[in-house]
């Protein structure tokens, strides 16, 4: 049976759960729940604090877990990153009042507020430079303004935390985060059908599929716009001078490929989603 860690709260907990019951999991109705039996699948899921998962699976009570690659490192775990969940996408920096500093080098002897002390520390002992750590649970840009840092290092997403507290960034990229795949130094039995469901969701969200019908003679230009992932499905139509097409599209790409492929001769073309998918 695999031990699987998911966030109970914080930003990662919502997106980690719809993944999992896209990927065919039980998940908890109640939100208080924090352990969920699921036998069908012949997992056990243990819902906890994300900073606290790398933990408990580098120390291999639990499995595999769901957390950030930013607290993964924080955490100093033996629990090594399998694959990276596309989701929580976010960087870590360095940041200070408008103006006053430019390089790492400036926080050389100054008060540096963080939540994340392992992650910060070994980036600048790596370069080094010595601050003063100032460990904070959260909120960490209000810390300058408040008197108890001269500078901060934080998730930074949109960087309207940032600019609402008067603070800019600086200094190189800490780190480039996002929710990963994580695992117990002993590689547990389950994790590839894990990693496969997981990977299939991805796969689910990031491509459509489209079908067109298409005179069969412009059938290598319109591969060149939409190769797909081996090749196109390529079947007769009634009309031997046509035949439908069926690819797999980039999401993001859905319209610029449409209107290319209108604009070669494609006609009905179509979209649907994916539900699920084993590449
Ligand atoms: N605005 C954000 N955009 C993207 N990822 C974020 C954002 N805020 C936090 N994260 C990511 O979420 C993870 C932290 O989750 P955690 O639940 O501990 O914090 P939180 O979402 O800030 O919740 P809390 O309110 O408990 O502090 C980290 O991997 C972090 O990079
Ligand atoms: O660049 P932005 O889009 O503004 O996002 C980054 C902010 O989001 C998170 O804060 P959260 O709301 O989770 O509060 P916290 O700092 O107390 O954890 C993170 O800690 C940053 O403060
Ligand atoms: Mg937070």
């Amino acid at each position: 049976m695999l031990r699987i860690a998911v966030p109970n709260k914080g930003s990662l907990a919502e997106t980690a759960a719809l993944m999992l019951d896209e990927a065919g999991y039980a998940v908890r109705k109640d939100p208080k729940v924090l352990h969920l039996l699921d036998s069908r699948n012949d997992v056990e899921f243990f819902y906890l604090r994300p900073r606290d998962i790398a933990t408990y699976v580098g120390s291999g009570a639990l499995d595999v877990g769901i957390t950030g690659r930013d607290l993964l490192l924080d955490s100093h775990s033996e629990a090594t990153e399998v694959a990276e969940l596309d989701f929580a996408r976010s960087t870590f920096r360095f940041a200070g009042p408008t103006g006053r500093f430019s390089e790492l080098s400036d926080l050389e002897g100054k008060r540096l507020a963080t939540s994340y002390p392992g992650l910060v520390g070994d980036f600048l002992a790596e370069a080094g430079v010595t601050s003063t750590l100032v460990k904070l649970d959260g909120a960490v840009e209000s810390a300058v303004q408040l008197g108890v840092a001269d500078a901060v290092a934080d998730v930074v997403e949109t960087g309207s935390s940032l600019r609402n507290a008067g603070l800019e960034i600086f200094g190189p990229v800490i780190l480039r985060s996002s929710a990963v795949l994580v695992t117990s130094p002993s590689v547990p039995a389950g994790l590839p059908t894990l990693l496969r469901r997981l990977q299939g969701v991805l796969v689910a969200r990031q491509f459509v599929l489209m079908d067109y019908d298409l005179p069969v003679a412009l059938l290598e230009q319109a591969t060149v716009i939409a190769g797909g992932i081996e090749s196109p499905t390529v079947s007769p139509l009634r009309d031997p001078e046509w035949v439908a097409v069926r690819v797999m599209v980039r999401r993001e790409d859905t319209n610029s490929v449409m209107d290319e492929l209108y604009g070669l001769g494609a006609r009905a073309i179509l979209v649907s989603a994916i539900h699920a998918a084993r590449l």
